[in-house]
This record gives C-alpha cells, sequence and structure tokens, in this order.
C-alpha cells in the first residue's frame, strides 16, 4: 500500500516510522511519503491559510495549495486514483470496519486539515476525480488531522497481511466480531489478593471459550449498549441465550 500524507506540520508524522509501521515499511507492505503543504504554496509566506468569507472566527486553508497539492501526488488520468481521506469532526464516524476498507486500497492520500478547516471546493473537486472519504475519530475537537491520521493508519497497518505475527488475534479483538473483547489475565495467578477466574486455568477449552464469550456479552451489554443492538441478526445464536 502506497500511502501519502499532507500536513504543515510534517514532524507530526514521525511516529509513522516506528515499531509496526515502520517494519511494514521496512519490509516493503507499506510505502509512506510525508509532504509539507508548504511545498504548493509560491509566495514567500508560504501562506497556507486565509479569513473564512461570511465572516466568523479562525483562518479556513486556501484551496489552492491542496488544489496543487492533490495534482502531484494524484495526478489527473492517473488510474486508479487514490482514497482521499479527510480527518474531520464533521466526517463518518471511523470504526473497525472502515480501517477494513481502507486496508483493501491500494493507494491512499491523507489531507490533514488545521484551523477552521479546507476550504470546501478542495473536497468537491477531488471528488470529481478520486473517492472521497471524511472521517471523524469521534466527538471531540482537535488541533488538526495529523494525530487522527496516526490513529487511522495504526488501525489500517495492522490489518495488511505480514504485518501482525499473530493474524489469529486479529480475529478475537474488540470490534473484530461486533463486542468487547473479554477480561485477560496472565502470571502470577494470584496478586494482590486478586485471582485469576479459576476457569481460565481448568484448561477445559470448551468451558473458557464459553466464558469468554459470556464475558465479551456482559461488557458489550453494559459499556456499548448500542455495539449489542447492532449484532447482526445470528451473530448471537441459541448458546448466548442466558439459560
Ligand atoms: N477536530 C479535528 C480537527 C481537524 C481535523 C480532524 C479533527 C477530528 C477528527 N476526529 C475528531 O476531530
Amino acid at each position: 500500500m502506497r500511502v501519502d500524507v499532507v500536513s504543515i506540520f510534517p514532524e507530526y508524522l514521525a511516529p509513522l516510522e516506528l515499531s509496526l509501521i515502520g517494519r511494514a515499511r521496512a519490509t516493503g507492505v507499506l510505502d509512506v511519503a510525508v509532504h509539507d503543504l508548504r511545498t504548493w504554496t509560491h509566495d514567500v509566506h508560504r501562506t497556507v491559510d486565509d479569513t473564512p468569507y461570511g465572516g466568523g472566527p479562525g483562518m479556513v486553508m486556501r484551496p489552492e495549495p491542496w488544489g496543487e497539492a492533490l495534482d502531484a501526488l494524484a495526478p489527473p488520468g492517473a488510474e486508479p486514483p487514490p482514497r482521499l481521506v479527510v480527518p474531520t469532526p464533521v466526517g463518518a464516524p471511523f470504526t473497525q470496519a472502515m480501517a477494513h476498507e481502507l486496508a483493501a486500497e491500494s493507494r491512499l492520500v491523507f489531507a490533514c486539515g488545521r484551523y477552521e478547516g479546507i476550504d470546501q471546493r478542495v473536497l468537491d473537486h477531488a471528488a470529481t476525480r478520486m473517492p472521497v472519504t471524511e472521517v471523524s475519530l469521534g466527538d471531540y475537537v482537535l488541533f488538526g488531522g495529523e494525530v487522527a491520521v496516526l490513529v487511522i493508519m495504526e488501525a489500517v497497518t495492522r490489518l495488511l497481511p505480514g504485518v501482525l505475527g499473530n493474524v489469529d488475534s486479529l480475529a478475537e479483538e474488540s470490534h473484530a466480531h461486533g463486542l468487547l473483547e473479554a477480561p485477560v489475565y496472565t502470571k502470577p495467578p494470584s496478586w494482590r489478593g486478586h485471582e485469576v477466574p479459576e476457569i481460565l486455568r481448568s484448561g477445559d477449552h470448551g468451558r473458557i471459550a464459553r466464558w469468554r464469550r459470556d464475558q465479551a456479552l456482559l461488557r458489550t451489554a453494559a459499556r456499548r449498549p448500542d455495539m449489542l443492538a447492532a449484532l447482526a441478526p445470528g451473530e448471537l445464536d441459541k448458546k448466548d441465550v442466558a439459560t
């Protein structure tokens, strides 16, 4: 997968060099390039923002630098076009399902907005020649899209073939099967008066699987009833119904 990130703070994306993502880049699974939006400015002050039409607080990111950046990174006519991913508070919620969708793309271009946002015409024009996904990490306000890109890149990269050693963990993790994961424990069996649930030390893998499923259901019902309600029909089998 080829990923381009455009930001006025490219150094914010330095963590993409580390750990799993760094290894994915080193092994060729992932090719990441970070670009400074000011590369595509031409004035002496390298201006990227201006006052909003219609008044109001803050500044808006000018369309011209973004237009030239996207022309350079996704030349008109180059096939297939990349998917443009724009972290924004007004985007669709970022979910594990979306992470899987993005992981299936061959090219992604991330546009990191700052200030009050990017001139809407940038997205409107981009949408005439490439898929555009506006995505929100949640209902809170950040300074810009850079940290959102780090989150999205971690969620997407770990889904790429060859990145995670143990693919089984993908199947068992929270949100992988529509439920929150059961609690986990390791040695010692007793710690500060807290014991590991006996069943996990029983060696009875059938009962352990049942216990974990029950714990996942209980946790999800308590903390994320919305996820329980969203389970596809048939996701809950008769063994899940309290007897
Ligand atoms: N608040 C923001 C400001 C700029 C770019 C993204 C965001 C964002 C993304 N998800 C939540 O907020």
